[in-house]
């Protein structure tokens, strides 16, 4: 009866080697998912069963290889194919959020510590893999949570189940309200600009340029915005001056009283200059140039190459008075507080220079 007895098992051991080769016990099929994804981790290790023969280190835990040793002596495969199946189901599942959390619970016991490797797993492949592997019927080790609309934040909070891998904070939500949309919150884009304003911003004395008297604004409209549309029309005429005569360099230099800005050969004194002297002084010849602006006389060629609006801008008032073409131009510079240093003297009619002669003659 013994031999007998051997014989069936035997023979059975032959039967189920024949039905279920080696290769296949490692497939899952009774509880495998529809279409399990080869690229899984453990799938990968559990399929190919010479692999864990040839790994020289021993990285699996010890369950797995005392389950791959009773598999290759026995050919029992029915109790293995069980806990198999279960290593590429249920880790990486996210849609099924009403599964039970409680591992131990849902997992058959045997497959607990193959379980333990999957989960050490899952972490890594939740980011990357989770979304393409089909959802298992019913056990789920880790669901993450799952997302929740922003209008409701309790809800969020309170379905944090899972411990690994906390819920994130729910962003606040902003209330979008009219007067958001129309304040500039944010830094990026700045606030437009009109064409107007693009430019470094003008100077209140600016403001006077393109404001002609205000007999010529007869044909203006009285709104407000005509002026500034006269500025734009106007360009700038100001040159690039030469490096050591800026307006600074002028100040420091019409500050130092050592230097003669009123030119060679004058009398300490002020001068009494007429009509007919002032022309003579007209920056040609090797004459300085004198111009006049406001009955005072000033020898405006110190101040020529520090001059913004150019040289001969300058010079067109050289030998003759510079009071119109000064208020036509720039009436908000101060003259005096540029050429004070340059004051010649006052201008005096040639009448009154010949009466003066005259009474010296009479002395
Ligand atoms: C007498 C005939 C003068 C003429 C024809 C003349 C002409 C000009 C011109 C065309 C500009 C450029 C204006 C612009 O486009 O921004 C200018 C600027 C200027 N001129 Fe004269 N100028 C004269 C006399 C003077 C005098 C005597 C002074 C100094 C007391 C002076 C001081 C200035 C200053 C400070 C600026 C710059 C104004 C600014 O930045 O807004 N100019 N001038």
């Amino acid at each position: 009866m013994g031999w007998v007895g051997a014989g069936v098992l035997i023979a059975t051991i032959g039967y189920f080697l024949y039905r279920y080769p080696p290769r296949n016990w490692a497939e899952p099929r009774s509880f495998a998912p529809p279409e399990p994804k080869p690229g899984a981790p453990v799938a990968a290790d559990t399929t190919d069963e010479p692999v864990q023969q040839k790994h020289g280190s021993r990285v699996s835990t010890t369950a797995i290889e005392t389950e791959e040793e009773d598999s290759q002596r026995t050919p029992k495969a029915s109790a293995l194919s069980a806990p198999l199946p279960v290593l590429a189901v249920p880790t990486f599942s996210l849609d099924n959020s009403e599964s039970k959390t409680s591992q131990p619970a849902t997992m058959p016991s045997i497959s607990q510590p193959i379980n333990g490797t999957a989960e050490q797993i899952s972490p890594t492949n939740r980011d990357h893999g989770a979304p393409k592997f089909q959802p298992p019927p019913q056990p789920s080790l880790a669901p993450p949570p799952k997302p929740q609309p922003l209008p409701i934040p309790p809800k969020a909070t309170t379905t944090g189940v899972s411990s690994l891998m906390p819920p994130p904070p729910v962003p606040r939500p902003r209330p979008a309200t009219q007067a958001n949309r129309l304040t500039p919150t944010s830094t990026l884009q700045p606030p437009r600009l009109s064409g107007s304003s693009l430019g470094p911003p003008p100077s209140a004395a600016a403001s006077q340029r393109g404001l002609g008297p205000p007999s010529s604004g007869s044909r203006l409209s009285n709104s407000t915005l005509a002026p500034t549309q006269v500025s734009l029309k106007k360009s700038s005429r100001k040159v690039i001056l030469q490096p050591g005569f800026s307006p600074l360099d002028w100040a420091a230099l019409a500050a130092n009283p050592k230097n003669n800005l009123r030119g060679e050969g004058l009398p300490p004194g002020l001068l009494r200059v007429t009509p007919s002297m002032l022309k003579e002084y007209n920056g040609r010849k090797g004459r300085d140039a004198w111009t006049s602006y406001n009955g005072k006389v000033y020898n405006i060629s110190p101040y020529a190459p520090y001059h913004p609006g150019g040289k001969g801008e300058l010079l067109r008032g050289a030998g003759k008075d510079s009071a119109q073409l000064f208020q036509e131009i720039h009436p908000w510079v101060n003259w005096e507080g540029i050429l004070g240093e340059c004051l010649i003297g006052i201008l005096v009619s040639e009448h009154d220079i010949q009466t003066e002669n005259a009474l010296d003659a009479m002395d």
